[in-house]
């Protein structure tokens, strides 16, 4: 579904990604770890838009992606949440979920169905008319996960899902990821620095470092991997 390769990304004299290559097949998992300022969330950025890369190849179900501008990337089937959620604060649950369906060849019955069955999915079906900004940082974190899937993605960046999230919610957030590939048909790259959802969650997981990638595998793999162990998890 994606295939990236040699991504470079430079930010004045920071080499911030050396050359990524990775793969995600269809209707699976990517768990993406690493340090504070390892590049993770540059490469999401390259991925979808928001930073053009210097060099490279980002591909979409053999769609290149480099040189598109965000809302390209996105009508191509990529959707993207943020370490801070950005949802539109004063607009109600249902209007967020109903901007994500713009251009969605559905009436407006469909839009509001839709909407609601992904609200329901995250649990804030009952708040469906609040204003976003009523809502906690972590529920915010749900809304925008929501409105990503009413769009149907054939893939999704997820950027810190679990981080500000409290633990019932994230448990629940746990399930829902783990359940988007198969029934949703769409596949998942997960950054997070919550280890035990990503061996939970992940296919293949790939460890960065200095805007490389330190090594790769399942989790069991990348567990005991001595590299790993010594340059992330400093044990
Ligand atoms: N727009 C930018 N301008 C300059 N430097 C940037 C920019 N964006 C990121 N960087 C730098 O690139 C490096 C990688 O940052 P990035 O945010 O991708 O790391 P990360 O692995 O996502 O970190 P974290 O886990 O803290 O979110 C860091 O040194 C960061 O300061």
């Amino acid at each position: 579904m994606l295939a990236v390769r040699d991504l470079k990304k430079r930010f004045g004299g920071l080499q911030a990604l050396r050359g990524i290559d990775l793969d995600v097949p269809d209707r699976t998992i990517l768990g993406v770890i690493g340090m504070n300022g390892s590049g993770k969330t540059t490469m999401l950025n390259c991925i979808n838009g928001i930073y053009r890369a210097d060099s490279g190849s980002i591909q979409l179900a053999g769609e290149p992606l480099i040189g598109r501008e965000v809302h390209q990337v996105a009508a191509l089937g990529i959707g993207r949440t943020f370490q801070v959620p950005r949802v539109f604060q004063r607009m109600t649950l249902m209007e967020n979920m109903d901007v994500a369906q713009v251009g969605a060849r559905a009436s407006e019955a469909e839009r509001d169905d839709l909407s609601a069955y992904w609200l329901d999915k995250v649990g804030l079906l009952r708040l469906r008319h609040n204003y976003a900004e009523e809502l906690s940082g972590g529920q915010q974190k749900l809304v925008e996960l929501a409105r990503i899937m009413v769009a149907k993605p054939r893939l999704i960046l997820l950027d810190e899902p679990f981080a500000g999230v409290n633990p019932e919610l994230a448990r629940m957030l746990i399930g829902l990821i783990a359940e988007i590939p198969v029934e949703h048909g769409c596949s998942v790259v997960l950054v997070s620095h919550d280890l035990t959802s990503i061996y939970q969650l992940s296919h293949h997981i790939i460890v960065m470092n200095e805007g490389a990638i330190l090594t790769q595998g399942n989790a069991d793999t990348v567990r005991s991997d001595p590299a790993v162990i010594e340059a992330y998890l400093g044990a």
